[in-house]
């Protein structure tokens, strides 16, 4: 980043006209005019005589609500952050015709587009073209900008400017103070947009186009997230036709992480973007059971897709008896050995089980058209319809080629030894199959106490059945804690689009976690995508990172620790304590700061530390609920903590943390993620022994 400093974060708005601030704020009021007029207008729509059917005017009245929605002028995000004078008018050469007004060279960025009521803008979009100078643009490559100009604002009144002459060389490089105000503004209610100061790294991704998956590995707090959901808003921008087409979605691991996110497309003024985690994509059957460590990585393993896609095969019999179609005094028989080559064919085009299931009775009947052509019959399209509807024919197909039911074929898989030993023989091992089997089996879909991992099985055979539709765009959050099978669940729902995947190794706490990003894409069926890496922390302060990155050699060795770009160094500080109202009491102490407060803690702890803060009367939330001004303690286990961030945290007892983990590493990678949740300030409270890797 490189602007002048603060002498230049001009500050005191005057009257006067003739003070640039004076003339901002007045383009300010000149927008939301705009805005209001286009809203009225939106409103104002009669559809009633324009659409067609009923379907089609229910249709349109969506889009306009949609757009009025979009176009709502909210009071705490201002309407636009930024401003780009070009030297010379985008879009001009600066030849003959060029229009050389001020109005054609300067552009305010905000986060929608606004035009006056002569359709000439008065804020840009910040994804268009024009824009993309606001984050790119440097003193080494000024992309024709010769001022770059942010605006800084207090309680929605534009208050500050800050200016960049990036062709200028008497001005020196240095760090935007508005910038920095963003980065440390101090965090209440749920994660909001970076729209304003996205970094020129960040704006790679972020502008990466459609037809790519791009792979973000960053440590805590490198904005992996804000980057994923800024980009699905640049590619519905960028691509709005086509993926209003094809959908979007973004996964993240639990319902309160997506509830923590789930206001920022809407604030860039995106509501359609569906949300869910990998559970709801493969919610075929109700889940109600779990897994232990050793079978849930057998179920999780890539080579289950080749037993399913054995023991999905395994229900095509060869035929042995011939097809004999009666029509009227005529008999027609399409010998064994006919049948059997149709079959081999239509196993060797490697389309989908139940795809080719619907192409045998097509293919039995076209074998008795041939013999009625031969018989000097000529029969037309509606026989051979009729033909493959003829019972004989049905029953053929039904003996050599069943349906499949997904649920049951696993349910099969899991309770039935000699049938898992058919299919698995020389992918899976005696122990391996051992470890999936149930102990006792389930008698029904039903019944059976399924895991989470039972049901991506069950995906992945539905898809052997029956191709599953593909999304445009899918933004995969959090990725390194998927499972080889799971990142093929995901991978289903993208063939025919594209990826973002975010994640960091070190953070992956499932015993199946990532190893590496190639590996995963290649499970996801990306192998092209390209690996990007995110190094700059906007979250955690340099103290507390520092701290935590004590523990990369022993959770991701290779891995670089993440450095902080927060100016202010927060505060950090480890107590030991003796009793719970101590912890209580560190909450209530960092309550009397400025923002959320998060007491993170092993899950067995939870209760206890509830009841401590009860006795202290001290309300909390659980995690992924709004703080509000009045409850901003947030009590979260450990398992949930992922992703989230709070000024201030409360880390309980880390030893407690390893512990309630199944073995050292995840526990360990676990502590990191609690450590790197502050924004603020920390404080590590424990009584027992803290763990030696951090000593
Ligand atoms: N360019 C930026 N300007 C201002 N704030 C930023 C920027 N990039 C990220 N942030 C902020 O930093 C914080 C961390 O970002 P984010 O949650 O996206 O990180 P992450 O890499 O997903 O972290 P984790 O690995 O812990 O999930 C958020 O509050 C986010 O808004």
């Amino acid at each position: 980043m490189s602007t002048r400093t603060d002498e230049l974060t001009h500050r005191a708005p005057e009257t006067d006209p003739d003070n640039p601030l004076t003339r901002e704020r007045a383009h300010l009021a000149a927008s939301r005019a705009a805005l209001r007029a286009m809203r009225e207008e939106a409103e104002s729509l009669d559809t009633s005589n324009v659409a067609a059917t009923w379907v089609s005017a229910e249709a349109l009245r969506h889009d306009i609500d949609q757009r009025i929605r979009a176009l709502a002028d909210l009071s705490d995000t201002p309407l636009f952050f930024g401003r780009l004078d070009y030297l010379n008018a985008p879009g001009t050469d600066g030849t003959e015709g060029t229009e050389e007004t001020d109005e054609a060279h300067r552009f305010y960025i905000g986060r929608r587009h606004v035009h006056d009521t002569g359709g000439d803008p008065m804020v840009v979009d910040w994804r268009a073209p024009v824009s993309q100078p606001f984050y790119r643009a440097s003193r080494r490559d000024p992309m024709d900008v010769a001022l770059r100009r942010r605006f800084g604002y207090t309680a929605g009144d534009l208050t500050a400017y800050e200016d960049e002459h990036l062709t200028d060389p008497a001005e020196a490089d240095t760090t935007s103070k508005l910038l920095q105000q963003e980065i440390e503004r101090p965090r209440v209610g749920p994660m909001r947009d970076i729209v304003a100061t996205i970094q020129p790294e960040q704006d790679e991704i972020v502008r990466s186009g459609l037809s790519g998956t791009v792979c973000v590995q960053g440590g805590p707090g490198t904005g992996k997230t804000a980057v994923g959901l800024h980009r699905v808003a640049y590619l519905l921008y960028a691509y709005r036709d086509r993926l209003a087409r094809t959908g979007t979605l973004v996964i993240g691991p639990n319902r309160s992480f997506l509830h923590y996110i789930e206001q920022v497309l809407p604030a860039l003024g995106e509501l359609e973007v569906k949300q869910a985690t990998v559970d709801d994509l493969v919610a075929h059957v109700e889940v109600r059971g779990a897994d232990d460590a050793a079978a849930a990585v057998v179920k999780g393993d890539a080579r289950m897709a080749e037993v399913l896609r054995r023991a999905v095969r395994s229900h095509v019999t060869l035929p042995t008896e011939p097809v004999v179609v009666v029509r009227g005094s005529r008999r027609w028989r399409v010998p064994a050995y006919e049948l059997e080559e149709i079959v081999r064919e239509l196993q060797a085009r490697g389309i989908r089980y139940g795809a080719a299931r619907e192409a045998l009775p097509q293919r039995i009947a076209h074998a008795v058209l041939v013999q009625m052509e031969r018989a000097g019959e000529a029969p037309d399209d509606r026989v051979q319809d009729a033909v493959a509807r003829n019972p004989a024919v049905k029953a053929a197909v039904k003996e050599i080629w069943p349906p499949v039911d997904p649920a049951k074929l696993v349910l099969r898989l899991l309770g039935d030894a000699e049938f898992l030993a058919a299919h698995a023989d020389g992918v899976l091992s005696e122990d391996e199959q051992r470890a999936i089997l149930w102990a006792k089996p389930a008698r029904s879909v039903r019944s059976a106490k399924w895991s989470a991992a039972d049901a991506v099985l069950i995906d992945e055979a539905t898809d052997l059945v029956q191709r599953t539709p593909s999304l445009g765009h899918v933004v995969l959050d959090e990725a390194q804690d998927l499972s080889p099978m799971q990142y093929r669940a995901v991978g289903r729902r993208c063939t025919t689009g594209s990826a973002t995947v975010l994640g960091d190794l070190a953070q992956g706490t499932t015993p199946w976690a990532t190893r590496s990003w190639e590996e995963a894409l290649a499970h996801l069926g990306k192998d092209e995508a390209v690996i990007e890496e995110l190094t700059a922390g906007f979250r955690v302060p340099t103290d507390v990172i520092a701290y935590a990155s004590r523990l990369l050699p022993h959770i991701a060795p290779g891995l670089a620790p993440v450095a902080s770009v927060r100016e202010n160094p927060g505060f950090f500080e480890i107590r030991t304590h003796t009793d719970d109202a101590e912890v209580a009491g560190a909450c209530e102490e960092l309550l009397g700061r400025e923002g959320s407060v998060g007491l993170i803690a092993a899950d067995a702890r939870v209760p206890a530390l509830a009841e401590a803060l009860a006795a202290a009367g001290i309300g909390h939330l659980g995690p992924g609920e709004e703080t509000t001004r009045e409850t901003r303690l947030t009590l979260v286990p450990a398992s949930l903590a992922k992703g989230l961030e709070y000024d201030y945290v409360v880390l309980d007892e880390p030893g407690a943390v390893v512990a309630g983990e199944p073995d050292e590493r995840t526990g360990l990678r676990r502590l990191y993620v609690a450590l790197t949740r502050a924004v603020s300030g920390l404080i590590v409270t424990h009584t027992a022994e803290l763990p030696p890797q951090l000593g």
